[in-house]
């Protein structure tokens, strides 16, 4: 029996404080009979046998032969494309699909999720949505039908269920590392499994280095454990054990958005995905599509080459992502990406004459500050807002901060986090149904971003901006905004749109893939909106429609004061 299975059913009853927990897995510690003591790690490269079960075909649905190597980037191991494929994988390709071991959902994120299968249980769009079920016990559990909330409460949710009421805020990672403990119990978790999940990294050191912040924290979530763990039983699980998984779930769980959301929205233990290292410029990404992780490449990737995603929001700030990755991973992120934009920081610094770096950062974060509360606003007040004037005023702060900030040169749109603070606004403003001002915030955004032109990020702004000029192209004769003679006509921001979901249709069937139900959504839209087109109108591709775009966008992005326009 591997240690996990042993240590879980030998079911001791221990009770130590962070700081004895810290003596027991200390590094000086030798005393090798110590209990729990974490094992030196060693990477998976050095062990082929559970390398080979990682990637068996019973754990994963590669469309690429895979390898586990030591990482090129980290200082473990990573997932690379064997070497010997020669043609490596094009852009825009699964590159495996896996069922996670576990899942657990970010109930403080979009909540349109089956916690049992994993599937999306609200229609794209504003389309059908399924009956939702919610556990009536913790009110938190919610199944897409009855024979999912009836597996779920077999499988995990009897137990979770008092965890959630006990815990409201409990985070989906520490969610899980119940659920692992409560899967070992009832025979879940197979040997191979148990020691895989005893190899991974678990920065066990960081998170327990000293008493206080993430100590007492992994050592409440262990003791939680323990305790609801041992309700019941004669004796309580081992906690020392426990000590050790929480970190490791915690590192090793991987952040899942849906196709259509940039949030994460749940949080997963699967083999393969723990394996993958980080990079701000990723060759791939993972998406959840009916409760499977998809992992699909962003470019070619070549034979040998190490498959990266990004752990993190990559539209926030340099600054901000090497922060976050610090404090949440322990890492120091050197990617080429992080190199460039400090570099593009510093020449405008030097340009301006008056300003510094120190600025430049308070800068980004006093308006990362204000369009986060003015986003809160928004949620909290969904539909009715307590100003309609806040946007407004939003938006002349911003411009003020960045005036002073640079008080020679302007800013510019396409230093971060500007396009990510007037891509919010678009949303912000079109929920207030204010579409004038949403679709100039929205085309800004859009056409500022240095990265991210590819990708799911890509395709999710795309849908921003269609919603935007589809309100824009219905206002009714008699609307105000109309009456502005400088507002474009009619007939350019529906030709904008057009193009706009054909190339959204084509983006998305790149990026997901043609069989996820939202490019079929995209693709449904778009059919309905062709649909409506009276006969003899000139369509996307077609020439007509062609020659009169560039001149139709042209005259659109110029009414939006877009900073760099370089063509469709
Ligand atoms: C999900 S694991 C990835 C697999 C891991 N390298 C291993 O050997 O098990 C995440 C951990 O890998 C390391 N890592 C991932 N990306 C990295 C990077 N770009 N630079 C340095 N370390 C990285 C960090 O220690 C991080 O917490």
């Amino acid at each position: 029996m591997d240690n996990l299975t042993t240590s879980l059913a030998q079911n001791l009853t221990i009770s130590l404080s962070p700081a004895d927990l810290q003596a027991t897995f200390s590094n000086d510690n030798n005393d090798d009979d110590d209990l729990g003591r974490a094992p030196p790690r060693m990477g998976f490269n050095t062990e082929p046998k559970l390398c080979q079960f990682i990637l068996s075909r019973r754990n994963v649905t590669a469309s690429v032969p895979l390898e586990i190597r030591p990482s090129d980037c980290s200082t473990g191991s990573g997932l690379f494309i064997a070497r010997d494929e020669q043609d490596g994988i094009e852009a825009g390709r699964e590159i495996y699909r896996s069922k996670p071991l576990m899942l657990a959902f970010d109930g403080a994120g979009d909540d349109g999720w089956c916690h049992f299968c994993g599937g999306y249980f609200e229609g794209y769009f504003g389309g059908e949505k399924r009956g939702v079920r919610v556990c009536s016990g913790c009110g938190v559990g919610r199944f897409c039908s009855k024979e999912c909330q009836k597996l779920a409460w077999n499988r995990f949710h009897k137990e979770e269920c008092k965890v959630l009421k006990s815990t409201p805020g409990i985070k989906p990672q520490s969610l899980l590392a119940h659920r692992l403990v409560w899967f070992q119990q009832k025979g879940y978790i197979t040997t191979e499994q148990g020691a895989v999940i005893q190899g991974l990294e678990a920065h066990f050191d960081e998170y327990t280095r000293e008493e206080g912040g993430k100590t007492t924290e992994v050592y409440d979530v262990a003791m939680a454990i323990r305790d609801v763990t041992g309700e019941g039983r004669e004796k309580k699980i081992d906690v020392g054990l426990i000590w050790k998984l929480v970190p490791q779930l915690w590192t090793n769980c991987v952040r899942l958005r849906g196709s259509s959301s940039r949030e994460t929205v749940a949080f997963a233990l699967e083999l393969v995905t723990a394996m993958i290292n980080h990079s701000c410029e990723p060759n791939a990404f993972a998406f959840m599509e009916k409760g499977e992780i998809r992992v699909r490449s962003l470019r070619k990737i070549a034979a040998g080459e190490e498959i990266t995603i990004c752990y993190i929001d990559p539209t926030v700030d340099v600054k901000s992502r090497r922060e976050i990755l610090m404090d949440e991973h322990f890492f120091e992120c050197n990617c080429a990406r992080c190199k460039d934009e400090i570099e593009t920081q510093k020449r405008r610094v030097a340009a301006d004459g008056e300003t510094s770096m120190a600025t430049v950062r308070q800068a980004q974060i006093s308006m990362l500050d204000l369009i986060k509360s003015a986003a809160v606003t928004a949620c909290k007040y969904p539909g009715v807002y307590p100003d309609f004037a806040n946007l407004t005023v939003v938006e002349s702060k911003m411009n003020t901060i960045m005036k002073n900030a640079f008080p020679n040169f302007g800013w510019g749109d396409d230093l971060d986090p500007v396009p990510m603070v007037r891509l919010c606004l678009s949303v912000l403003y079109l929920e207030q149904g204010k579409p004038a001002p949403a679709l100039r915030n929205g085309l800004r955004g859009y056409f500022a971003r240095r990265g991210g032109r590819t990708g799911p990020n890509a395709v999710n702004i795309l849908v921003d901006i269609i919603h935007v000029l589809i309100a824009a192209s219905c206002l009714p004769p008699d609307s105000p905004v109309l009456k502005d003679a400088s507002f474009p006509l009619r007939v350019d921001i529906s030709n904008v749109m057009y193009w706009y979901l054909y190339k959204a249709c084509k983006e998305a069937g790149e990026v997901f893939g043609g069989d996820c139900e939202y490019t079929k959504a995209i693709g449904d839209l778009f059919a309905k909106m062709m649909a409506g087109l009276p006969a003899g109108a000139s369509r996307p591709l077609e020439e007509d429609f062609m020659e009169e775009l560039e001149s139709s966008l042209r005259r659109v992005v110029e009414w939006a004061g877009v900073w760099v326009y370089e063509g469709a």
